[in-house]
């Protein structure tokens, strides 16, 4: 009973709050036992379950399946390839294909269990099966747990341009199990702490500060630095999705914050090549660089920023970076409007707005500049 409670005083409950589309995001610490009731509060007619499992987190796959099959009357599983390019046109149609010979419905639902590929391709066929079926995210790696896994963006790539194809579709529930990151390598783990950086620089300059404290003990994987990093950035989230579903007055775009650019590497230097965090790291360097460049901020903002992600052991810069290549790709990112692109740039710790009108030159250089 004494661990059952402690347990329990451990779960951490963050709500994104957006009517009848709202959905709890679950933080809790090795709380196997708790899944499925978990599950069963936010969805109390389950009886097909779909688990769309990164390779990598098959065993964890096989262990949720396990918690589920008590509560369900079929379950359903496959595993996906790892890494970026499985969230593709080709790998879609393949999961769209695999649902209907499983016998799938409007009333299954799709468990995604893996990292933001996972989360952000399964969502996908969720929004798609049947014109939507219901899902949870299951997020296993940092960037998944404080980001992709929250506010409902759900897509694939084309081959020139990250993200293009996609919908809005909210979970019904987020499990943020940190112990799902025990097999995480560290490559991928230190990439997520590139969107937990960016929340400090666009939304919560106290939070900067604490990262500024924590940047060691997180690279640590300090559980409780961890937690309080994990749960203020799902915060974050949750309130600018709250205020700003479908990106439509911009207030969302902040959390765009360095992905002008990153999409741009990504997509350019071949998907997978980096990480999508180690790419939105350069990219906010880039963005911050471009901000001083412009008179926006002080140079003094881009210096703590630099310092704070080389911290993170994050990567600042990017040797291979093809300008040329870059620029008309940047072309195809979502905030452009009427041809012109626009950027989030910062003002202050804590502060971004949305930024049109620059100057060509100037975006240029910024990016040479992180060469
Ligand atoms: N929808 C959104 O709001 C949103 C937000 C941020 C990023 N994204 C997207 O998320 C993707 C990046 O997510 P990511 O960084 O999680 O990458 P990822 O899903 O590719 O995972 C990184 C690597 O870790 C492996 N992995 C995952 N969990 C593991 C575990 N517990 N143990 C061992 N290996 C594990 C994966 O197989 C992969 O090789 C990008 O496509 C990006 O565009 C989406
Ligand atoms: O949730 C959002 O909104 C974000 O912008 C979060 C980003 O970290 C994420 O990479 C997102 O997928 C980018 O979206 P896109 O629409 O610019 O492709
Ligand atoms: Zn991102």
């Amino acid at each position: 009973m004494e661990s059952d409670r402690t347990a329990e005083a451990e779960e951490k409950i963050v709500s994104v709050d957006l009517g009848d589309r709202s959905y709890p995001i679950h933080i809790v610490s090795s709380a196997t036992g708790r899944f499925a009731a978990a599950v069963k509060k936010s969805i109390s007619d389950l009886s097909h379950a779909v688990l769309i499992c990164d390779q990598a987190v098959a065993a964890l796959g096989e262990s949720l399946r396990e918690q589920l099959q008590p509560e369900v009357d079929r379950i359903d599983s496959i595993e996906v390839p790892s890494g970026e390019p499985s969230k593709s046109v080709q790998q879609f149609e393949a999961l769209l294909e695999w649902m209907l010979q499983s016998g799938a419905d409007r009333k299954s639902v799709v468990f995604a269990v893996g990292g933001g590929v996972i989360g952000d391709l399964a969502g996908y066929v969720a929004a798609s099966f049947a014109r939507g079926v219901r899902f949870v995210q299951i997020p296993t790696t940092l960037l998944a747990m404080v980001d992709s896994s929250v506010g409902g963006k759900t897509g694939i790539n084309l081959s020139g341009a990250k993200n293009m194809v996609g919908a809005f579709w909210q979970p019904e529930l987020v499990w943020i199990d940190t112990e799902a990151m025990k097999t995480l390598p560290d490559r991928s783990y230190l990439s997520g702490l590139a969107e937990v950086v960016k929340y400090g620089v666009i939304d919560d300059a106290e939070f900067f500060d604490c990262l500024e404290r924590d940047a060691e003990a997180l690279v640590r994987r300090d559980e409780d630095a961890l937690r309080f990093a994990i749960a203020r950035s799902c915060q974050s989230k949750a309130s600018v999705v709250g205020e700003d579903e479908r990106e439509t007055s911009g207030r969302r775009a902040i959390l765009n914050y360095g992905h002008t650019f990153a999409h741009a590497i990504e997509a350019t230097a071949g998907y997978g090549a980096l990480l999508h965090g180690e790419a939105v790291s350069i990219g906010m360097q880039m963005a911050a660089t471009l901000a001083v460049r412009l008179g926006l901020c002080q140079p003094s903002l881009l210096e703590r920023q630099t310092d704070l992600l080389k911290r993170c052991q994050l990567p600042i810069t990017f040797p291979a970076a093809d300008v040329d290549a870059m620029l008309p790709v940047m072309m195809r990112d979502k905030k452009v409007a009427h041809g012109k692109l626009r950027f989030i740039l910062p003002s202050e710790i804590g502060r971004v707005d949305l930024v049109g009108d620059v100057d060509p030159v100037l975006v240029r250089e910024a990016i040479q500049s992180h060469r």
